[in-house]
């Protein structure tokens, strides 16, 4: 999949010596239209790229911040086809990589291969599905690959060396490091030794490895970067578009998002 867009995206990054910043918004809260506004507002302020949440009503790897967005998300009536679409409508302005997080039951009731083809056309170039397991996902990897669109899976602190083993060949674009035994969500301090976490990650697999979960802004994105080639930031993004309430949260959310990139420009490899 060398064509790809993310692994085009990390080489770049690597080889400028940055950190990929990866930023996180729940399709559909509070509607589409603002959803696609954010990710051009997060990309022009810094973001390599953008992983966009299709809303699920029992968002098992998430925290309170990001399933209070899915749930207002989902109270708006937002759907799948209509996330894909809006996806497309982005693409046409943006360069950077889209990729998809959701649950495996929204996949699953879209249709596999259905989902993989049109998330494919409509320029999104991965996809994540936390509560898939490793074991499971040759299925849905089928028919990603056959689209190009790169299935990323997850690894926590927790995951064996037998699983990192067996996730090596089956991982696509990055590996996504969880940096905490839990749930998504802002953390004041990540007590992983990230160190001894990504040592052992690179151990087993070899593709670009992104940090993420907790990251709460400029601070913990510096002591993240140098464990990782890319980082990722959710909920104090959709903790902004939920304070903002009806007026626009793009103001707040390009600052946080520049900030971000400002305090992990510069730093190099660990
Ligand atoms: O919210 P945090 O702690 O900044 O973590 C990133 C995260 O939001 C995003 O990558 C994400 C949102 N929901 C997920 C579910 C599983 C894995 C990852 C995610």
């Amino acid at each position: 999949m060398s064509e790809n867009r993310i692994t085009l995206c990390l080489a770049g990054l690597a080889r400028r010596g940055k950190k990929g910043l990866i930023t996180y918004i729940t399709a559909g809260d509070p509607d589409l239209a603002a959803t696609a506004r954010l990710v051009e507002t997060m990309v022009s302020a810094g973001a390599d790229m953008v992983e966009i949440g299709i809303p699920f009503s029992d968002p098992v790897a998430d925290g309170p911040v990001i399933q209070q967005a899915s749930a207002r998300a989902l109270a708006k009536g937002v759907r799948v086809r209509e996330i894909i679409r809006m996806c497309a409508a982005v693409r046409q302005r943006v360069t950077a990589p889209l990729i998809l997080m959701t649950y495996y039951n929204p996949v699953f009731q879209y249709g596999l291969a259905d989902f993989a083809r049109d998330a494919a056309s409509a320029g999104v170039d991965g996809l994540i599905v936390p509560d898939l397991p490793i074991e499971e996902s040759g299925e849905l990897l089928g028919h990603t690959d056959q689209y190009g669109l790169a299935l990323i899976p997850l690894a926590a602190p927790t995951s064996t060396a037998a699983r990192l083993a067996a996730m090596a060949p089956l991982a696509r674009g990055f590996v996504y490091c969880v940096s905490v035994t839990g749930v998504t969500g802002a953390r004041q301090e990540i007590h992983t030794d990230l160190a001894k976490f990504m040592h052992r990650v690179r151990q087993y697999i070899s593709l670009p490895a992104a940090i993420g979960f907790g990251i709460s802004g400029p601070e913990s994105a510096a002591r993240v970067a140098p464990h990782c080639d890319a980082l990722v930031v959710g909920s104090a993004i959709v903790n902004l578009v939920a304070r903002a309430k009806g007026s626009d949260p793009a103001p707040a959310v390009a600052a946080l998002v520049g900030e971000i990139r400002k305090a992990i420009d510069g730093m190099v490899k660990a």
